[in-house]
This record gives C-alpha cells, structure tokens and sequence, in this order.
C-alpha cells in the first residue's frame, strides 16, 4: 500500500498553486491522476519518485518510509522502487535502444522478458539504433518499455501512449494491463483519454488546482458528466467500429470526418445517420445523441 500525503507550492497558471494531496493507494491497483493542465498531476508523480521536494509530508510504501518532512526522512530516488516514463523519455542516448532496455534490467533472467517486450511494442527493426535516430511514437515506446524491465514496485506513467496512433495505443494499453497484473504491479498513470482510463484503471483521482475534487471508479467519475467544453459541435454518424474494448465513431461535422471514442454506453443507442453533439470535456471529445 502507498500512503501519499504531500503540500507543495507550485507556481500554477494562475499564480501560487498548492499542491495538497492525502492519497492511499492499495498495493496492486492501477489509479490514474486526470485533470486540466497544470493541476499538479506531473508534480505528484516527481514527488512520490523523489525526482521533486515536497515542502511537507509523509510517503509510506509498503511499510518502508520514503518521505517524512517531520522526521527528515527522504529517500534517495535510486533507493526508491520507482519505474517511470515521463513525457520526455530520458533515455540513454549514447546506448541503442536494446542496449537501453539490457542496461535497466535487474538481473540476467530478464532476457526472455526482453525479447518479449521487443517484440510487443514491436522494436525488432530499431533495436540496434539510438534514440536520437527513432521517432516520438518509438521513444515512447522504448521508454515503457524500458520501465516494464527494471521491475518495480510502482510504475509511474505520465502520459505514456500520448503520442502514438489509436492501433498502436490499443494494443500497448492490453499489455500494459497484463504486465500490471502479471508483475503484481502498483500503477500511477496520469492520462486524459477517458477510453484509457476505463479499459486500465480501476481508480480515478480528478486533480483540480492541486487537490483532490473527485475519486471513484472510472464510470462513478466520468458517467452522468454535464456537457460543457470550449467546442460544440452537431455532426451526422457515418461509422461506428469496435476497436478492442472501445468504440471509435467517425462523426462528419461540415466537410470534417472526426474520431470519437465511445464507451459501449454510449454507443448503446447510437446509429449511422443519427444527428450527435460532440463536445470537449477536459481534453476528450465526447458524443451525445440528439436525435
Ligand atoms: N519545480 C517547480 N517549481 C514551481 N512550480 C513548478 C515546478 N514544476 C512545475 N511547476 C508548475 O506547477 C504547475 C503544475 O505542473 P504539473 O506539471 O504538475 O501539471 P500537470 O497537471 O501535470 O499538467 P500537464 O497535464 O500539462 O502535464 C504548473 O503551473 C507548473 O508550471
């Protein structure tokens, strides 16, 4: 179990941000952080891996203290079983990317796992290339990747699948899954994809100028939703497709064809043809019927 109970000033978007988080995580869950941009979400993570100070607080994982402010306590990041992919990667760029994912495993075992992972998030063709000679999509990948292989106790994702197309996020999100449960894992992942977070997390904090506004289970927090957003938009169904546990709706608004994903939900009563409003909630669009 992660007891996570930190205070931090940030200087927020709008001036000073508190960041103020009392969080308890049971050891094997997958939570996901979500909320707007520059809600602290990437700071809370920075945190627990010892990579930023906190001003106060007291982090417990397992029994074993990583932080106490009281007791000036404050583990080493190396010390602390942390596997992160933050958005930039931090790969090392003098290695190959095979040479990467070898130099973070832990032991000699490791290689079937290697090769496992290679082929999963399909690295075969550039495993013997650097990261400056790979693309975003295969950074990224090489980075998760690479966090899978140190085998920790806590994986911490920060929008780890961002960057690449829906085939490849689909197919790395039901591994990603197994991975969690197969190494008895304990994720935090910060995502915005509301699909994403159905299909992986069984818990949801919405983080809002610092703290904690709403928790609860993917649909306790994103079902019932009142539409509100920057864009309105009345489109026509032309598709409606299943993609792995998600469903993606090609809407035409005006001469533009745009991809939802749906949850099976709310697709429930939704046709080709049917009139839909697709709007933006935070950072997804999402569709409702009209008529
Ligand atoms: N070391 C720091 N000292 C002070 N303020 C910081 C520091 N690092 C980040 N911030 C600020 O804290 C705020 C929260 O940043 P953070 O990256 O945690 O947000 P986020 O919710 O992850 O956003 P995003 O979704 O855009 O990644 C931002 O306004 C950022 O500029």
């Amino acid at each position: 179990m992660i007891a996570f109970q930190v205070r931090k000033s940030l200087e927020g978007p709008n001036g000073l941000l508190n960041l103020d988080l009392n969080i308890q995580i049971e050891a094997g869950d997958l939570v996901t952080l979500y909320g707007a941009s520059g809600a602290g979400k990437t700071s809370a993570l920075r945190i627990l891996a010892g990579l930023m100070k906190a001003n106060s607080g007291r982090i417990v994982v397992d029994g074993s203290i990583w932080l106490d402010t009281s007791n000036k306590i404050d583990m080493k990041p190396q010390e602390r079983q942390v596997g992160f992919v933050f958005q930039d990667y931090a790969l090392f760029p003098h290695l190959t990317a095979l040479q990467n994912l070898e130099f973070a495993s832990t032991d000699s075992t490791n290689k079937s796992q290697i090769a496992e992972l290679v082929e999963i998030m399909e690295l075969e063709k550039i495993q013997n290339r650097k990261p400056a000679t790979l693309s975003g999509g295969q950074r990224q990948r090489l980075a998760l990747a690479r966090s899978i292989v140190q085998r920790p106790k806590i994986l911490l994702l920060d929008e780890p699948l961002a960057a690449l197309d829906i085939t490849m996020r689909l197919k790395i999100q039901t591994y990603l899954k197994k991975v969690h449960e197969r190494y008895n894992l304990t994720t935090i992942l910060v995502s915005h994809d509301i699909g994403e977070i159905h299909k992986l997390s069984n818990r949801v904090y919405v983080l809002e100028e610092g703290k904690v506004v709403k928790q609860g289970t993917p649909t306790e927090v994103f079902f019932n939703q009142k539409l509100s957003g920057k864009f309105k938009f009345k489109g026509n169904v032309l598709k409606i497709e299943k993609e792995d546990v998600v469903y993606v709706v090609t809407v035409l608004i005006h001469n533009e064809m745009v991809k939802v994903i749906a949850q099976e939900s709310e697709i429930k009563n939704l046709n080709v043809g049917d009139v839909v409003l697709v709007a933006s909630k935070a950072f997804n669009p999402i569709i409702q019927k009209i008529k």
